[in-house]
């Protein structure tokens, strides 16, 4: 085989960095400018040309090709510039990206395995194709619930390569060891449907149980070939969510971000909200908009915290829940079938009354918390956030739904209708707001799974955990929590700062590696011996002996 193969392979490519011996050695002599260069001084390049470009998705598309073409060069300048380059990578553009993924789409690049539904009955032979090592992660969608934006069928690949984009630059797991997935199902969305360009299958969606068959052998085909494999479902539609994590959960070693990520890092953000409320747990009461994956999800993390450090039975956790979804407040006698999901947390105490939208819900649960997972733009209205700020010292308003255009209100409006007394994370960032009045500069929180998922994944890999237990999450949570510094505190920040992703996913990866060994789910005899000599710092530098870190 020909050596140039070695710059063409992104995982072998150093381009100008290639020693002149070497491009001699291998016959790449004259196929490279004269000039050696270091990674540094790529990097350089790379940044200028990032930032020439004048849109967003054009930094997006810039990127995906660095990274089809020099893995090492893409990963540095991602991690030099994490806080620049995450909203490209992720979200709000990787929105924009997936929406016209089709057409941004380079035929080119060969970036994970697309598997479609006509591959039923031969997943395992699809698989046998992925040319690399042994994936150590995968992340995987049908594409049916990309972020808030609806079902885009095979579009929504962005998102499983922006996941595996964080989990190396945040938790450093290896680029060669990640693979990311998209099973295409085919569409509901007409538009997808006629556009010419769409690169999916010009179906509509199975019924549920061919569905059901087919997930269970892609996930008997990828643990059969790969035992040791960690699965990360993400942006499933919220019924099929669940209904895959209760199938799913207790044979492979797999878990659902935007259920169990998102419960984790917004509980860890509740912790440090509830703290800077100074309302006392039991006093909390917590409304949510959006009865979903992430929604109940969500509340349910919260709910075990209260049974767990609260004190509570379970029943008395969940009387502090109120979930309104399209229908209004979710109750047992509203008339509709309930979603299995939402009767967790249905209301049976309304005595036959009904709330038909968020503002009469609003009045009648006076909550110290609202959080919003509708994917509905800017419904937290400015009368909204004023009645909290009128109920409550220090407001607790999370306007959580992905992308940006989709969040429940801005930073700017919170801070503006209460006074700058808001406790505020949003699930894409927002700019700092600068109060008018005093000209002090106040910082928002990014309520995002992207603070746990890399932790978790990295913590189980290493543990080879045979199954992600309830536990494990909620130990991100609260490990999440504890990694703000003082600092950060008197800022008045609910989470750590992006540039510590790395350090803050260490630290997680620690503790959902000792809950394994706990619970007796860790297969890795080495992480066993480690976790029980009980010595942490030991423990953190064996996982940063196992970190990925880009240099030739
Ligand atoms: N910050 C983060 O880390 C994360 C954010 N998210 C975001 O959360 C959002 C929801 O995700 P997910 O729960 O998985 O989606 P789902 O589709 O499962 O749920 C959406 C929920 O919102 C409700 N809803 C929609 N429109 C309205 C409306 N006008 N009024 C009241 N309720 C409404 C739906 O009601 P009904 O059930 O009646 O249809 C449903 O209960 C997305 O935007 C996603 O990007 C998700 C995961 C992580
Ligand atoms: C962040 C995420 O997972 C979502 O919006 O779906
Ligand atoms: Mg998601």
């Amino acid at each position: 085989m020909s050596t140039v193969n070695l710059i063409r392979d992104p995982r072998t490519n150093r381009g100008t960095a290639e020693a002149t011996e070497s491009r001699v050695n291998n016959k790449l002599y004259g196929l490279i400018p004269t000039v050696v260069e270091s990674l540094e001084q790529q990097v350089t390049r790379c940044l200028e040309q990032v930032r020439s470009k004048s849109t967003d998705l054009e930094r997006y598309i810039y990127l995906s090709n660095l990274r089809n073409s020099n893995v090492t060069l893409f990963y540095r300048l991602l991690m030099d510039n994490f806080e620049e380059l995450v909203p490209i990578v992720y979200t709000p553009t990787v929105g924009e990206a997936c929406v016209k993924f089709s057409h941004i789409y380079n035929p080119a690049n060969c970036d994970g395995l697309y598997i479609s539904i006509k591959d039923k009955g031969n997943v395992a032979k699809v698989l046998d194709n992925w040319p690399y090592e042994a994936p150590d992660i995968t992340v995987i969608t049908d594409g049916s619930r990309i972020l808030g934006l609806g079902d885009l069928g095979i579009n929504g690949m962005g998102i499983p390569i922006g996941k595996l984009s964080l989990y190396i630059g945040a938790a450093g797991i290896n680029p060669i060891r990640t693979l990311p997935i998209t099973l295409d199902l085919g569409t509901n969305t007409q538009k997808h449907l006629e556009d010419p360009l769409y690169i999916g299958l010009r179906q509509n969606r199975p019924e549920d149980p061919e569905f059901f068959e087919f997930l269970d052998e892609v996930m008997d085909a990828l643990s059969a070939k790969w035992p040791n494999l960690i699965i990360q479902h993400e942006d499933f539609s919220g019924v099929h969510a669940f209904a895959l994590l209760e199938r799913q959960r207790n044979k492979y070693s797999m878990f659902n971000d935007d259920v169990q990520g998102t419960g984790a890092v917004i509980l860890s953000g509740l912790i440090n909200a509830f703290r800077e409320s100074g309302v006392p747990l039991k006093d909390h009461r917590i409304l949510f908009l959006g009865a979903g994956s992430a929604g109940v999800g969500v509340a349910s993390q919260i709910r075990d915290h209260f049974v767990k450090a609260g004190n509570m039975s379970i029943d008395e956790a969940r009387d502090h829940f109120w979930l309104v979804d399209t229908k209004g407040l979710v109750t047992f006698d509203r008339g509709d079938q309930l979603a299995q999901h939402k009767t967790i947390f249905a209301r049976k105490d309304n005595n036959g009354q009904q709330f038909k939208d968020l503002e009469s819900t609003l009045e009648y649960v006076k909550p110290t918390c609202l959080i919003g997972l509708s994917t509905q733009g800017g419904v937290f209205t400015p009368k909204i956030i004023g009645r909290m700020a009128e109920l409550n010292k220090k407001p607790i308003i999370f306007p959580l739904s992905n992308p940006l255009k989709n969040s429940e209100c801005t930073y700017e409006a919170a801070m503006q209708n209460s006074e700058c007394r808001v406790l505020f994370a949003s699930g894409t960032m927002f700019p700092p707001y600068t109060d008018p009045a005093s000209q002090k500069v106040y910082y928002p929180g990014q309520g995002n799974n992207m603070y746990v998922f890399p932790g978790i994944g990295l913590g189980a890999i290493l543990a080879q955990a045979s199954v992600i237990s309830d536990d494990m999450i909620y130990t991100s949570s609260v490990a999440l929590a504890n990694t703000l510094t003082e600092e950060e505190k008197s800022a008045g920040l609910l989470y750590p700062r992006l540039a510590r992703i790395r350090e803050v996913s260490t630290m997680i990866a620690a503790e959902v590696m000792k809950e394994a060994v706990k619970e007796g789910v860790a297969k890795n005899k080495e992480v066993v011996d480690l976790v029980n000599a009980n010595d942490e710092a030991k423990l953190i530098s064996y996982i940063q002996s196992k970190q990925y870190n880009p240099a030739y």
